[in-house]
């Protein structure tokens, strides 16, 4: 394998941005970084994440392929910057934040109540037989209950554990209606729920344990 070792980015401290925890209390969103055409330079490597998905390219096309990437892939060598400075996971004008690893959502709802979002599984999210893997609907149920879990507390929370029971097989490039909710909270234990609709169809639904991380803990 080449590729994942020429990274260079870093999650180290520095002066200027010292840790303060997990997901650090002073987390600095924003909707500037990356600038305006960010969210489609994601939309686009989604596109292609899609196609790659179901491609079968000649081995001449793929060699192509593999020359455009590694040109791409040097142009974004020269501007890697540290996960908390990173428009990725912090754009919140962005679906998913900006979060290229997450099935695009939007919220369209969300406070210490809960987080009512729309959710569209890509083709790339596929598990199989057209529908849905069931990793990638963890993977949602995961971000949207720490973010009803965080925006509850008022602090990061990391998972200690996540169950998913699936319903009925989610579809794919159709919008869903993700819900997830602080069912009950005790000390810094936040037992979150969460239910993914297909239209009226329920085709998954979450029970997971969220701790509210202390100042300082990683
Ligand atoms: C953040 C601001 C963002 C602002 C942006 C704006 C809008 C967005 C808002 C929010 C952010 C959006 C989204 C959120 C993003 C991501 C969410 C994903 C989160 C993750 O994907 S995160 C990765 C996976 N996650 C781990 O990598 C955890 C590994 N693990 C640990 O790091 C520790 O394990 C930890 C910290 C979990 C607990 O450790 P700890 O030392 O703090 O606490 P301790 O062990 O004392 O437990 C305290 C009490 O919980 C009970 N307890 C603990 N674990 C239990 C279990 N499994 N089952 C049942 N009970 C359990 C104990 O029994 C005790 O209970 P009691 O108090 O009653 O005795």
């Amino acid at each position: 394998m080449t590729g994942a070792t020429e990274q260079q980015s870093s999650t180290e401290a520095s002066e200027t941005s010292p840790h303060q925890g997990g997901f650090r209390a002073d987390f600095e969103v924003t909707t500037e970084r990356g600038g305006p055409s960010y969210g489609e330079m994601v939309e686009q490597v989604r596109t292609f994440m899609d196609k790659v998905r179901y491609a079968s390219p000649t081995p001449e096309l793929a060699d192509e392929v593999i020359e455009d990437l590694k040109k791409l892939n040097a142009k974004l060598d020269t501007t890697l910057v540290d996960e908390w400075t990173s428009p990725s996971g912090t754009r919140i004008d962005l679906p998913s934040r900006g979060n290229i690893t997450l099935p695009p959502y939007e919220v369209r709802n969300g406070g210490p109540e809960g987080v009512d979002a729309e959710v569209i599984f890509r083709r790339f999210h596929l598990g199989g037989n057209g529908v849905a893997h069931g990793g990638h609907v963890a993977v949602a149920f995961d971000d949207l209950g720490g973010m009803a879990a965080a925006l509850r507390a008022g602090r990061p929370a990391r998972t200690a554990y996540l169950t998913v029971n699936y319903r009925s097989l989610t579809p794919l490039e159709t919008p869903l209606v993700l819900r997830t909710w602080v069912h009950e909270h005790d000390g810094r234990k936040n037992f979150v729920r969460g239910t993914l609709h297909d239209g009226d169809r329920l085709c998954a639904e979450m029970d997971a344990l969220f701790i509210e991380l202390r100042p300082g803990q990683a």
